[in-house]
């Protein structure tokens, strides 16, 4: 679960997040929805840690990570995606989401390297079988040996989740993942999120997505929470309708 309590962060006179407090209970999608320069994009850099909020607390399963690196929340299983994707455009697609799991190493230095061992081999197998796993999950696995610059920015943003689930995440971030997608990707994309028994935390414009795929939706306006609730609680908000929904 993610618990965000009062977190505040501004830019000299800009204040982009202002006492921002809400939760997702574990395995929970929230959707994070707003007009432009509502804060959305603060906030997913103060939840990955790429920013540290002028106030405020962010948990993580019950741990305060406010003042934990991204880094190492990255490997506490904090995984994020781009609304930019990032991908190694000269490896193939399945060496990407491997290359996601490479970090751990494998135990035992360079002497285990070199010499094979059984247990280092049996770690190696298993990798392989998860990217295979994943690959198939964000429908990836006819394309496993295609250079990820070849793909068209929808597939490559498909890759991304695909690195971003390899290492079971216990939380997910992600920024506009249906940008770039079709309908067939954003459909496939849904049903991904709609299976994971992750914590989802999303930005997205599309409404017609977020409201399909979301347990609960977190509504921003200049850098305030506006409104939360179920979708169809959002939906019946008036005051969202006439800032958001129009
Ligand atoms: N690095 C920065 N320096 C100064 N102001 C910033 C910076 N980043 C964001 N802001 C300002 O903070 C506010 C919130 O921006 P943010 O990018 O978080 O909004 P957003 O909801 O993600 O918008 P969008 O939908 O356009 O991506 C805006 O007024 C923006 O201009």
């Amino acid at each position: 679960m993610i618990a965000v309590e009062g977190v505040s962060v501004s830019f000299g006179g800009v204040r982009a997040l202002r006492e921002v407090s809400f939760e997702v209970p574990a395995g929970q999608v929230c959707g994070v929805i707003g007009p432009n320069g509502a804060g959305k994009t603060t906030l997913f850099d103060v939840v990955s840690g790429l920013r540290r909020p002028g106030g405020g607390t962010v948990r993580v399963d019950g741990r305060d990570v406010t003042a934990v690196s991204a880094v190492r929340r990255a490997r506490a299983g904090i995984r994020r995606t781009f609304q930019r994707t990032q991908v190694f455009g000269r490896l193939t697609v399945a060496d990407n989401v491997l290359a996601a799991m490479e970090w751990r190493g494998g135990g035992g230095g360079l002497p285990a390297d070199l010499a094979g061992l059984p247990a280092r081999r049996a770690q190696e197998r298993r990798r392989r079988e998860r990217v295979e796993e994943v690959l198939e999950l964000c429908g990836l696995a006819g394309l496993r040996d295609a250079y990820a610059a070849s793909l068209p920015v929808g597939r490559r943003r498909l890759v991304e989740l695909a690195r971003a689930l390899a290492d079971r995440p216990s939380l997910l971030l992600l920024d506009e993942p249906t940008s770039g997608l079709d309908a067939g990707q954003t459909a496939r994309l849904a049903e991904i999120i709609a299976g994971l028994d992750t914590t989802v935390l999303l930005v997205e414009h599309d409404m017609s997505f977020v409201m399909g795929v979301c347990d609960r939706l977190v509504v921003l306006d200049l850098g305030r929470v506006i409104a939360s609730g179920t979708p169809a609680e959002i939906r019946a908000d008036l005051t969202v309708r006439a800032a958001y929904l129009g």
